[in-house]
């Protein structure tokens, strides 16, 4: 694996970038403290990167496994054995870094769906080119989605100047490009609808403290940093009027999981009448999930929370419970902005229109 640092002057904020056989991705996990990115030649180097979190966010993580399953395509082609079953087992492999963003898996059917339509005499150079050009699609068509998300989704924000809390970070880090929720507060705040973002700082890693806060700064765009338990005193203070975050996963019923603590953030809103938004795009709905009871919810190495940046701070040995997600119930959410519009209860009718006039999704 190669690793690269930038100078911060030469780094376009995107997540990820594909180009000559490389996979080359910002590594989160460095930042704030350093713009470094990693050359991915390898399938494997990028399926670590998702497990570690270097690379992260729903939306990011399919299009990097996508482009990883190209990269396996590469080196299987001239292995013994039937070429569709070995690309296969590297789908299988990267599907299973992460379990509960849909995207992953979302993404790589839709590459192993090129596959099946293609004729079986097709050559395997065919089929990667075929592979890679859908990796490509993903990719680019990810950046207009958010667009289009973001048009919808500033429209809500109906007066001036408002405040927006936000929980982990659904930016262009954790996208291709652009974010969902970050992406409704970049729009809206160029038309100057939102002036002031408060990110929650998202323990145990942070995402809202490093990543929301370093792109925004970046763009320019007022954000104030709060630890997680401030939340609710922020609103009960009027200081926030709408909450809006993305999703890992969500349920025919509207049932949304997202990072752990988006629960609670949703259930303050509710006792505050703040009105509360979920920005996501189609491929983050499960429609074979009927409710978030069935959404597989990852949990990860309890040193995600004993430690503080490498310092133990908790007594040795203690239990620990570490969910990477939570589900919030859908009727504590307001709206579902998605690149087809604006979802609103019930989300299964909504989601039921939304199919019918695109005869089926
Ligand atoms: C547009 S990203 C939406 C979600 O993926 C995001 O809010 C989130 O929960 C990310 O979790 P992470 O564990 O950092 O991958």
């Amino acid at each position: 694996m190669a690793v690269l640092n930038y100078s911060k002057a030469v780094v376009p904020m995107k997540s990820m970038n594909w180009n000559n056989q490389c996979l080359t991705l910002l590594n989160q996990t460095c930042l704030p403290q350093a713009v470094q990115m990693i050359e991915c030649k390898d399938w494997r180097v990028v399926a670590e990167a998702i497990r570690r979190l270097e690379v992260r966010g729903a939306p990011a993580i399919g299009a990097a496994a996508a482009f990883g399953l190209v990269l396996g395509a590469y080196e299987i082609q001239n292995d013994q054995g039937d070429f569709e079953h070995n690309l296969r087992l590297v789908a299988e492999e990267l599907k299973e870094t992460r379990p509960t963003a849909v995207n992953l898996s979302w993404a790589i059917d839709r590459m192993l769906a090129v596959v099946s339509r293609l004729d079986s005499a097709v050559s395997t150079g065919a089929i990667i080119q075929a592979l890679e050009e859908e990796a490509l699609a993903i990719a680019a068509e990810d950046r207009q989605v958010n667009k289009r998300i973001a048009e919808f989704g500033a429209a809500l924000f109906e007066q001036t100047g408002m405040s927006v809390l936000t929980h982990c970070n659904a930016g262009a880090l954790a996208t291709v490009d652009f974010g969902t929720a970050l992406g409704v507060i970049r729009q809206a705040w160029s038309e100057k609808r939102i002036s002031r973002v408060y990110a929650d700082e998202t323990r145990p890693l942070l995402q809202g403290a490093r990543l929301t806060a370093w792109e925004l700064k970046e763009d320019n765009i007022p954000v104030t940093v709060i630890t997680d338990n401030m939340a609710g005193w922020v609103m009960k203070k009027g200081m926030v009027q709408a909450v809006i975050v993305g999703a890992d996963r969500i349920a025919l019923n509207g049932d949304v999981a997202n990072k752990i603590g988006t629960y609670s953030v949703a259930v303050l809103a509710k006792q505050h009448h703040i009105p509360f938004y979920v920005a996501a795009p189609l491929s983050t709905f499960d429609f074979s999930m009927e409710t978030g009871e069935d959404i597989p919810i990852e949990e990860r190495n309890p040193e995600e929370v004993t430690t503080f940046c490498g310092i133990a701070c908790t007594p040795a040995g203690v239990d620990v419970f570490n969910p990477a997600f939570d589900v919030t119930p859908h009727h504590l959410i307001t709206a579902i902005i998605t690149e087809y519009g604006v979802l609103r209860p019930s989300y299964r009718n909504a989601i039921d229109q939304l199919k019918q006039q695109r005869g089926g999704i």
